[in-house]
């Protein structure tokens, strides 16, 4: 397996070192070197290096490789075939899951930012996975909501969620309906950036409204019978709840 490129080290180390949970720079470099950045997929190291070229510190949006590699040997356990995705940006997670749905997979995609979305679809197209996305510029609450209306629940494997923390509890209540018995619903920061873990005065104040957001859909998810999860200390955190009835 090749090792990683000297342009590689430079482009993501700071980028990853920022965003995942692990503190410890020495064995994330080990991680990042030896295990992720050799499988990741040439389009998706495209499009994390366009994002940092375009976006600067807010490429810190992308999930994670070692996450990315995460959803997708999932999705592929899974034999997952529909999925909805909330929070796109320039669609590092959405690239990811593209290419490891089979060929007629579908993604349901949603974000408001369809310029960032952009950034990221001509990997996509190369990937030539683009006919498996339906892109909705759009709130997600008012699509989920539009899905189960069109008569759409329990019909998909998989949701990822990554997009505005004050409404995650509001789209667990909508996907759980929308994701059939038995498939995952994921959900993206649920450490953030450690915050969750720190007094309130010890939060810094940017990250501090969401960090309360956060905790209570932590406190959520842990008291909710429906489900049975994880919460999987990988990037900034993900929890995965298999919906049980
Ligand atoms: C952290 S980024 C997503 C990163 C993406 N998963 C990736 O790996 O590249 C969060 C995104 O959520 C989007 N977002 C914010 N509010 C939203 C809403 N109500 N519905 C859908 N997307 C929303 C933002 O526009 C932003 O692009």
């Amino acid at each position: 397996m090749a090792a990683a490129t000297k342009e590689e080290k430079v482009i993501d180390l700071p980028i990853e070192e920022d965003k995942i949970i692990l503190k410890s720079p020495a064995l994330l470099k080990y991680i990042l070197e030896t295990s992720c950045y050799p499988r990741e997929d040439k389009l998706l190291k495209q499009l994390r290096q366009a994002t940092v070229e375009k976006y600067e510190w807010r490429s810190i949006m992308n999930v994670p490789v070692d996450e990315g590699l995460l959803i997708s040997m999932l999705l592929k356990i899974m034999n997952a075939k529909k999925t909805l995705e909330i929070g796109v940006f320039t669609g590092y997670s959405l690239l990811t899951t593209a290419l490891a749905l089979p060929a007629d997979g579908k993604i349901i995609a949603v974000d408001p930012d369809k310029e960032a979305y952009e950034v990221g679809l001509p990997f996509i197209r190369k990937a030539g996975v683009e006919h498996k996305i339906d892109f909705f510029q759009s709130n997600a609450l008012f699509v989920l909501t539009e899905l189960i209306n069109d008569g759409k629940e329990g019909s998909f494997d998989f949701s990822f969620v990554d997009a505005d923390k004050d409404n995650y509890i509001k789209y667990h209540e909508l996907l759980i309906k929308l994701v059939k018995v038995g498939g995952i619903m994921a959900y993206d920061n649920t450490l953030w950036f450690g915050s969750v873990a720190k007094p309130e005065e010890e939060v810094n104040e940017y990250f501090r409204r969401d960090s309360t957001h956060v905790k209570e859909l932590n406190g959520f998810l842990a008291a909710d019978s429906r489900i049975e999860l994880v919460l999987v200390s990988i990037g900034d955190g993900l929890t995965l709840c298999r919906r049980l009835y």
